[in-house]
């Protein structure tokens, strides 16, 4: 299909793949674009998304790709964490962020214990996930504890983003902590990146671990490592979007950066609004019908 296309991005390089941020692509990021990407060193922007509208902003601001997180659960849905979400939830999500966007690579979350159970159940999963969202590829927490069902759905075609470190799936067992501190716990970070890598993930989120060690796995992996509270030696970033935007509320994470106030926005704007009804200033004769 790419290779006999008329309209290629301008930018194109000439294996015909497309630059992640700023070029002028017709289709879709694939997963080949993103592992092209480390090859020309060039770094790359992620948030998450939970609905069509939201979405199609960060479509049209060029955000390559988009990660429907299970981050849904406590960020969208209101529950405590990311625990209790379920495919069906996440599939109903993934299909309106599919919907939403032309150009961005979509990736779907697979919620808690959706694929604990094997690779079989992994399988079953992700294939709902690729068949009735149509996202590009999924994402699943784990190191070598997730490598059987990696290596399953890489061989079934559907593509995976890996996600280690902190692993918020786990919150029960291991709380919100910064992980790979300590020679050990560093050595099998390691074990874990190299081993999603060697199932075939063509990406890995690395989450809340020390600067230094994100930079030593980005250097030794040839996938692109996704930073979210890794510093700034990963290939790529990850930020929860409500979080970025400031319309989480309560606290966030020290790794966030706060690019707009929405809350506030958003707040004023309602109230306004409200003072207009009580006050009889809205609707006026420009907003009515006769
Ligand atoms: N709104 C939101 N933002 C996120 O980044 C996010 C979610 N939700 N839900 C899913 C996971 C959970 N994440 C979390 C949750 C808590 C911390 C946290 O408490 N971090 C502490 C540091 C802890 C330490 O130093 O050991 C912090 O202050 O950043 C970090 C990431 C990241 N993800
Ligand atoms: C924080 C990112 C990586 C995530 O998994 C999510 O948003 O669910
Ligand atoms: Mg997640």
């Amino acid at each position: 299909m790419t290779q006999l296309s008329a309209a290629q991005p301008q930018n194109s390089p000439s294996d015909g793949s497309r630059t992640l941020y700023g070029g002028k692509g017709t289709r879709r990021i694939t997963v080949r674009d993103i592992a092209l990407s480390k090859e020309r060193g060039e770094k790359w922007p992620m948030l998450t998304a939970y609905d069509a509208m939201t979405a199609s902003v960060f479509d049209e601001a060029g955000i390559p790709v988009l990660l429907v997180g299970d981050s849904a659960g406590n960020c969208h849905l209101g529950y405590e964490s990311t625990v209790p979400v379920t495919m069906d939830e996440m599939t109903m999500l993934a299909a309106a962020v599919v919907r939403g966007t032309r150009h961005s690579l979509i990736v779907g979350d697979l919620p808690f214990g959706s694929y604990q159970e094997g690779p079989v159940q992994a399988l079953r999963s992700a294939t709902r996930m690729v068949k009735e969202a149509g996202v590009g590829a999924v994402k699943l927490e784990g190191g070598e504890r997730s490598h059987e069902q990696i290596r399953l759905l890489v061989e079934s075609g559907i593509p995976v983003m890996a996600h280690i470190g902190l692993t918020p799936q786990s919150v029960n067992a291991m709380g919100y902590r910064v992980q790979g501190r300590g020679e050990e716990a560093a050595q099998q970070l390691l074990r874990d990146a190299k081993s999603v890598q060697d199932a075939g993930a063509f990406a890995v989120v690395l989450e809340l671990v020390p600067a230094e060690l994100a930079a030593e796995v980005t250097r030794t992996l040839h996938i692109p490592t996704v930073g979210i509270g890794a510093g700034p030696e990963t290939d790529a970033q990850v930020l929860v979007w409500t979080d970025m935007l400031g319309l989480t509320s309560g606290r966030v994470p020290k790794f966030v950066k706060k690019y707009a106030d929405l809350r506030a926005v958003m707040g004023d704007a309602a109230r306004a609004y409200a003072e207009d009804v009580v006050g009889g200033t809205f609707p006026l004769e420009e907003h009515s019908v006769h």
